[in-house]
C-alpha cells in the first residue's frame, strides 16, 4: 500500500503535493512529480480502459472513480483535414483563406494557400509532392458573388492523407482501419455515391494510387471519419476542418454525457471530466444537440452514425422531468402527452394522466413537431429579438407548447444569443437597455434549469449560458452602480414543481412572461454574479480555452462539440 504522506521517489514528507490525477500518490515537489509520472506512474494513474460489449461495441469505462474537471486523456490526431465539402482553405495551417483576395497558390502544386511558410507544413508536405508530380490543378477560385461557396475537390485531401500515412506508418494505418466504418450500410446511400464520385477517380486515376489504394480501403476511409473524426472549430483562428484520433474514435454517445472537450493549439484533443464520473461507469460523448426532443435526436444519430441509442435520457418518456419532447395534453390541458415507447419510432403518444383517453400516433405528433419547427425556420436570419420574442409568444399561446418543449426552448437559447450577441441580428451587450438585459438574465436562468436535467457540470451548452449569464449580469452592474449589491437575484419560476405531480397549471404557471419572474430569491444580484464566476474560474482551471477574451471563449465554448456529419 502506497503511504500518502511521503514522496513516492524519495520518502521524505510530502508537503502535501498529491498526483492531479488520481490523488493517491504524493511528492515533495514538482520535480519528483514530473520524474514519477514520465517513468511508472502514467499508466496506473490512467482513469479509463477500452473494453467490447455487443450492444455499444468498443468503448471506454472509468477504471476508478473520475473528478469533475480532470482530464481524461489527451492526444495527438492521426489525420487531420478540410471537410467532405469546405470553403477555400489552406492545406497547411487549415485556416479558411480570405475570398475577398487573390488566392496564394502553392508554387510545387498550386492549391491555394495562405502562403509560402504553409507550402512547406507538416500536414502539406507529402501531399504537395504527389499532387504536383501529376500537375492536377483544382478548380478552387474566388468567386465574387459566392464568397463561401463550398468545393468538393477538398473531400479527396482525407483519403489521400490516409493512403499516405498507410505508406508511411503502417502500424498507424492498422488502427484506422480497424475504426467501425458502416461501410454496409453506407453503400446505398446518396452521400456513398457522391463521395465516391470525387473520391476512387481522382486517387486512383488522376494521382495514379490504383495499386496502394483500392476503392474498398477509400470509401472505408470516408466511413471512418464520417463514424469518428472530430470536426474542429476555432472561430478566432478561422478553423474548421476535421481530424481523427485513436481514443477519440473509442468515445461512444450519451444524450446526458459525462465529458466535455477541447482542442489545444497543437490539435490535441484534450478530454475532461464535465461530472464526476463513478468507477465502472461508461465514459461518453454527445454526438447530438441536447436542445433536441427524443424523437429527433435518435433520428439524427441514426442517419448519420447508424445506431438507434437507447440511453436514460432517450428511454426516460419525460427527459429528466423535463417533458422536452412533450406537448400539453390537448384534451384535459392538465398532462404532458409521452410516447408509449420512446424506443420506437412509430410509437403511439398519449395523456400521461391514466384518466385521461387522449392519444395520437407517431405520425401526427412528428406532423405537428415539424410546423413548429417550420415557423422557427421561417424567421429570417436577420431576425432580431423582436421576432424572436413575437414567436416566443406565439408558441406560448398555443396551449399545447409549455416552456421547457424543445421548440420553445429553441427560441429561448436564440433569444440569448440575440440578446447581447454581435450577429446578424442581435444587439451588442453595451447596447442593450436594462430591460432587456434583465430579460437576457431571466432566459439564461431559465435554460440553465433545464441545462441541469439534461446536460449537468461542465458541459459546452451549461457553460455558454453561464458565460451569458456573467456577462449580463457585469453589463447590469456597469448600469445600476451601488444598487445592483443589494438588488435581489432575478428567479425565474417555472412549472417544474407542478409537473412533478404530474399536473400542470396550464393558464397561470407555464405561461412564460416578465410576471413569472419575481425576485423571490434570497440572493442578491452581486451574490449571484460571484457565484458564476466562481463556477466558472473553476471551469477554465480545467479548460484552458475558457480562459480567452469572453467572445472568443463563448463561441469556441458553443463549438466545442462532437458535430455529426
Ligand atoms: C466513434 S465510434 C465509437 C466506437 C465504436 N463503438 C466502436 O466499436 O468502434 C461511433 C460508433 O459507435 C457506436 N455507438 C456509439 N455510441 C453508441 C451507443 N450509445 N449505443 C450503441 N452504439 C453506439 C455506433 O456504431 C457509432 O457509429
Amino acid at each position: 500500500m502506497v503511504n500518502v504522506d511521503v514522496c513516492a521517489v524519495c520518502g521524505i514528507p510530502a508537503a502535501g503535493q498529491r498526483c492531479s490525477g488520481c490523488q493517491q500518490v504524493s511528492y515533495c515537489g514538482k520535480d519528483h512529480q514530473r520524474q514519477h509520472w514520465k517513468q511508472l506512474h502514467r499508466k496506473e494513474c490512467r482513469c479509463y480502459k477500452a473494453t467490447q460489449n455487443s450492444t455499444l461495441g468498443r468503448h471506454l469505462v472509468a477504471t476508478r472513480s473520475i473528478r469533475s474537471g480532470e482530464v481524461i486523456f489527451r492526444e495527438p490526431p492521426i489525420i487531420v483535414g478540410p471537410k467532405t465539402a469546405s470553403v477555400p482553405v489552406c492545406l497547411g495551417c487549415h485556416r479558411n483563406l480570405d475570398a475577398t483576395k487573390k488566392f496564394n497558390n502553392c508554387q510545387h502544386c498550386g492549391w491555394p494557400m495562405c502562403g509560402s511558410s504553409c507550402e512547406t507544413s507538416r500536414y502539406h508536405r507529402e501531399e504537395c509532392r504527389l499532387l504536383a508530380a501529376k500537375s492536377y490543378l483544382p478548380q478552387i477560385g474566388f468567386d465574387e458573388c459566392n464568397p463561401g461557396k463550398k468545393y468538393s475537390a477538398y473531400c479527396t485531401i482525407v483519403p489521400l492523407r490516409a493512403i499516405l500515412l498507410k505508406r508511411r506508418d503502417p502500424q498507424l494505418w492498422a488502427k484506422v482501419v480497424s475504426m467501425e466504418s458502416h461501410l454496409e450500410t453506407r453503400k446505398n446511400t446518396p452521400l456513398y455515391a457522391a463521395i465516391r464520385s470525387n473520391v476512387v477517380p481522382f486517387v486512383r486515376g488522376v494521382l495514379g494510387l490504383q495499386t496502394e489504394a483500392s476503392e474498398e480501403e477509400l470509401m472505408g476511409v470516408a466511413g471512418i471519419f464520417d463514424t469518428n473524426s472530430f470536426e474542429i472549430r476555432i472561430p478566432e483562428k478561422s478553423i474548421k476542418i476535421r481530424a481523427l484520433y485513436e481514443l477519440g474514435a473509442l468515445m461512444n454517445h450519451c444524450c446526458q454525457p459525462n465529458t466535455k472537450h477541447y482542442f489545444d493549439d497543437e490539435l490535441n484533443l484534450v478530454m475532461i471530466a464535465a461530472v464526476d464520473i463513478p468507477k465502472e461507469e461508461t465514459i461518453s460523448i454527445s454526438y447530438a444537440q441536447p436542445l433536441q426532443a427524443t424523437i429527433q435526436r435518435r433520428f439524427t444519430i441514426k442517419q448519420a452514425k447508424c445506431f438507434e441509442c437507447c440511453c436514460h435520457r432517450c428511454s426516460d418518456p419525460t427527459e429528466f422531468r423535463t417533458y422536452a419532447g412533450s406537448i400539453v395534453c390537448p384534451q384535459c390541458s392538465k398532462s404532458m402527452v409521452v410516447a408509449v415507447n420512446t424506443l420506437d419510432f412509430r410509437s403511439d403518444w398519449r395523456c400521461e394522466d391514466k384518466k385521461c383517453s387522449y392519444r395520437e400516433s407517431a405520425q401526427q405528433y412528428i406532423t405537428r413537431n415539424e410546423a413548429f419547427r417550420a415557423e422557427i425556420g421561417q424567421l429570417s436570419c436577420g431576425a432580431g429579438p423582436d421576432g424572436y420574442e413575437c414567436l416566443l409568444g406565439r408558441f406560448q399561446s398555443t396551449s399545447l407548447l409549455h416552456p421547457w418543449n424543445t421548440n420553445v426552448l429553441q427560441v429561448k437559447y436564440a433569444l440569448t444569443q440575440l440578446y447581447g450577441g454581435g450577429g446578424p441580428g442581435g444587439i451588442g451587450l453595451k447596447d442593450l437597455s436594462e430591460k432587456q438585459l434583465r430579460r437576457k438574465v431571466e432566459l439564461c436562468v431559465d435554460l440553465l434549469e433545464v441545462a441541469n436535467q439534461l446536460e449537468p457540470g461542465m458541459s459546452p451548452f451549461r457553460t455558454k449560458l453561464l458565460q451569458d449569464l456573467r456577462d449580463a449580469l457585469e453589463a447590469m452592474k456597469s448600469i445600476s452602480g451601488s444598487s445592483f449589491n443589494s438588488a435581489p437575484a432575478i428567479v425565474v419560476q417555472h412549472p417544474g414543481a407542478s409537473w412533478k405531480s404530474h399536473k400542470i397549471n396550464v393558464s397561470g404557471a407555464i405561461a412564460y412572461n416578465h410576471a413569472t419572474t419575481q425576485p423571490t430569491s434570497l440572493e442578491t444580484m452581486s451574490q449571484r454574479l460571484e457565484r458564476v464566476e466562481g463556477e466558472l474560474s473553476r471551469m477554465m482551471e480545467s479548460d484552458p480555452t475558457l480562459r480567452k477574451p469572453a467572445k472568443d471563449a463563448a463561441s469556441r465554448t458553443k463549438e466545442a462539440r462532437m458535430r455529426m456529419f
